[in-house]
């Protein structure tokens, strides 16, 4: 069972941006203390991305131990996180520009264990004027429950473009602040 997301009839499919890297490229995380793709965030999930098929990226994380839900699986939680940040990189990648996530839906459909490398792949389906509709799945790549055939999840998500303002409301808060070309970065 899938639950439903329709998108809407007057979707724009955007153009690959100019100098867009090629297929496999990797891609560097948007901010070093990003929970899903920062390398100084020692809790995170350190995921790695590298450049799809047209609009889409691919992500990996290996599921660590501090991430169980149920004993032996992952928390749920853990997995709409990745799922979150990979079709935020997927807006980054076909978009160039900074997107927060407005909504986004997870369908689960198969229990993932420890140890676990999950691999996504996330596309940009189209554009409405600030409304960026995504989707994206996982299957289990290498340790235990490996195979690449079986989807283990999918998700939609409705990312919303954001100007510099947004995240300045934040600055007071943060644990640190991105601000070379290291800590933040478009693809
Ligand atoms: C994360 C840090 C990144 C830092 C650096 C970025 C650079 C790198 C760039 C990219 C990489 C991305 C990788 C990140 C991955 C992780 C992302 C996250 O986890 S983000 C955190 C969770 N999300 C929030 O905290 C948003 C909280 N919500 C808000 O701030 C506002 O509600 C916001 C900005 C989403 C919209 O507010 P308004 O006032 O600007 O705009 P209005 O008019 O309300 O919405 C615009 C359109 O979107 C629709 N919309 C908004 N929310 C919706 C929703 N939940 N469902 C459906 N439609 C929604 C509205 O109906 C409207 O549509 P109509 O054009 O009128 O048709």
């Amino acid at each position: 069972m899938s639950s439903t997301w329709i998108l809407p009839d007057d979707l724009v499919v955007p153009e690959l941006p100019a100098g867009h890297p090629g297929v496999g490229a990797p891609m560097p995380e948007h901010w070093s203390k990003c929970f899903g793709c920062g390398d100084d965030q020692p809790t995170g999930l350190a995921m790695q991305f590298t450049v799809g098929e047209g609009l889409a990226v691919h992500g990996r994380f290996e599921v660590a131990k501090r991430y169980q839900g149920g004993p032996g699986f992952i928390h749920g939680g853990i997995l709409m996180t990745a799922f979150d940040e990979a079709q935020g990189m997927a807006c980054n990648a076909a978009l160039r520009t900074a997107v927060v996530t407005g909504h986004l839906g997870t369908d689960f459909k198969r229990p993932i264990p420890l140890g676990a490398v999950l691999e996504f792949t996330a596309r940009v389906d189209g554009v409405v004027r600030r409304k960026v509709y995504t989707s994206s799945e996982a299957r289990i790549v290498d340790g235990p429950l490996a195979d690449p055939d079986v989807v283990v999840g999918t998700s939609h998500g409705l990312f919303v473009v954001v100007g510099h303002e947004h995240f300045a409301k934040g600055t007071a808060f943060a644990d640190g602040l991105p601000g070379s070309g290291r800590d933040i970065s478009a693809v």
